[in-house]
């Protein structure tokens, strides 16, 4: 596999971190008005999503192909998440949901390919998600849909390739071969405990049901090969030990196709965390870069027993932003430490060490507006959500080809992480509260991200603010903190 382009942002050492800056400088006020990041247009189908994301005008089907417990669905669910997060409209069609309405809990026999009713019900659930999905397609900015089942034979996808053809819909077939057998037991785990097939089952007879369907579709089952040399695929061999790529023709596709180059189905574990409280916390100021409060630094001693209560003795590696408050806390934990710029908090501009009470007397149509779209508001100088969606990607990707991490970083970059893992619109995830001294655990699993959280019995102020909410820490303007007119902008 070739190696990926290196992050925009490259990791220090952690005690060799840059020193930050808050970023005050002037930019005039029209370049607030633009589009988050301008890309280059080309004479024909580019366009931009709103944020920096160049898109074709083409639509695309990604069509999974692989033997049952290849890790599909948990590829095809974020695939979906992850465009999404990046503003581009996506869709998974899920096969087995069609077919489990006329068949919720089919015995493994009913996959058999001799057993010609249940062939021709597993055709006619196909036959319905592919129609929902070409459906789909018709309605403006529906870009990507994933096709989400076995596709297992050469003329099933054929077939799907001629249906989308003749819809001037894209293929882009993506199989996971994996004969690693302790992934595969991993992943028979996993969906015998998850799936909707197995539901009030006991897990052991599951697991033996399971694994008789895996056999049915083995004595079937046909690799993407030269014989499909004219169709667009990747083939992901041993959870990307070897990538095979195919006649890629576009930038979406090939974007689809980097990130899938970056994930891995193995078990694994993401944690994040807030930084311990600090100083501007309890004076209820924005941005800046201050020391912990002592309340903070107790935080930062009990974070090492909480992890490990957590993940017990699973090899970690930290990742903290630039900035002092978020090293200082993590600087007990006994791990491997990165730290990045790109995690650093939300940049409020020339908001940056103001509270909100101040932000509000000083620009009132600001601290409005804001309240208003809260997702696209840039700070003068500044960035909005939008922004900072678009500084993450490199961690995203980073974080897709790790396994085990603890990040310890901001408020709002936090939310945007999550937002990420869990599937938050941009609607909700500027608004969501994430409590200061509380350890939230991710695991990702096929048909959803399993969520923890674990606070430490230290008490903190809380930091957030409700939509429309009068902003606390109120403290008597200045003069100079007359009403003035809007000076951020929308970075939609
Ligand atoms: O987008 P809002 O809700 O203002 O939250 C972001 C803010 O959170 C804060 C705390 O209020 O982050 P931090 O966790 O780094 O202290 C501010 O610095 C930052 O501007």
């Amino acid at each position: 596999m070739p190696p990926p382009p290196p992050p925009t942002s490259a990791p220090q050492e952690n005690g060799q971190a840059e020193q930050y800056k808050p970023n005050l400088r002037k930019v005039p006020q029209g370049d607030f008005m633009r589009p988050a990041t301008r890309t280059r247009m080309s004479s024909h189908s580019k366009k931009t999503n709103g944020v920096g994301v160049q898109v074709e005008e083409t639509r695309i089907c990604v069509v999974m192909v692989g033997l049952p417990a290849r890790g599909k669905s948990l590829i095809a669910q974020k695939v979906v998440r992850y465009l999404d997060w990046l503003s581009i409209n996506a869709k998974c069609f899920n096969v087995g949901s069609y077919r489990r309405t006329a068949t919720p809990q089919p015995a493994a026999s009913f996959f058999d390919f001799s057993n010609t009713e249940g062939e021709r019900l597993r055709k006619a659930a196909a036959e319905a998600a592919v129609n929902d999905m070409c459906q789909w397609f018709r309605s403006p900015g529906h870009l990507i849909a994933v096709l989400d089942a076995t596709n297992s034979t050469k003329s099933r996808r054929r077939w799907i390739k001629e249906r989308c053809d003749s819809e001037g819909i894209e293929t882009l077939f993506v199989e996971s071969k994996c004969d690693d057998e302790e992934l595969i037991m991993a992943n028979i785990k996993e969906v015998k405990t998850t799936s909707p097939d197995y539901v009030g089952q006991d897990p052991e007879e599951a697991a033996k049901d399971f694994r008789e369907r895996i056999k049915m579709y083995e004595r079937v089952y046909e690799t993407l090969d030269e014989d499909e040399a004219d169709m667009t695929y990747c083939k992901i061999i041993d959870v990307g030990s070897q990538v095979i790529i195919n006649r890629i023709q576009d930038y979406l596709q090939s974007r689809v196709v980097y990130y899938l180059m970056n994930l891995h189905i193995k078990p694994r574990s993401i944690w994040i965390s807030r930084h311990g409280e600090s100083e501007y916390n309890l004076s209820g100021q924005i941005g800046g870069d201050a020391d912990l409060s002592p309340r903070g630094a107790q935080y930062a001693k009990l974070l090492p027993g909480l992890v490990s209560k957590s993940a017990g003795d699973r090899p970690l590696t930290v990742w903290t932003s630039t900035l002092k408050r978020t090293a200082q806390t993590a600087h007990n934990l006994p791990y491997e430490k990165l730290s990045w710029k790109a995690l650093d908090e939300l940049d409020s501009g020339v908001c940056d060490g103001m509270t909100y009470a101040q932000i509000e007397a000083k620009y009132p149509q600001d601290f409005a507006a804001r309240d208003e779209d809260k997702y696209n508001y840039r700070y003068l100088g500044g960035e909005s959500y939008r922004d900072v969606v678009i500084r993450l990607e490199p961690i995203i990707m980073e974080l897709e080809r790790s396994e085990n991490i603890l990040i310890v970083t901001h408020q709002a970059v936090l939310r945007c992480i999550y937002a990420y893992f869990m599937g938050v619109s941009q609607e909700q995830s500027p608004w969501m509260e994430v409590p200061l001294h509380c350890l939230i655990k991710l695991t990702p699993h096929a048909y959803k991200t399993e969520e923890e959280r674990m606070s430490a019995d230290v008490p903190a102020v809380s930091t957030w603010r409700e939509k429309g909410s009068k902003a606390e820490h109120a403290q008597t303007p200045g003069p100079s903190a007359r009403a003035s007119p809007m000076i951020g902008a929308m970075s939609k």
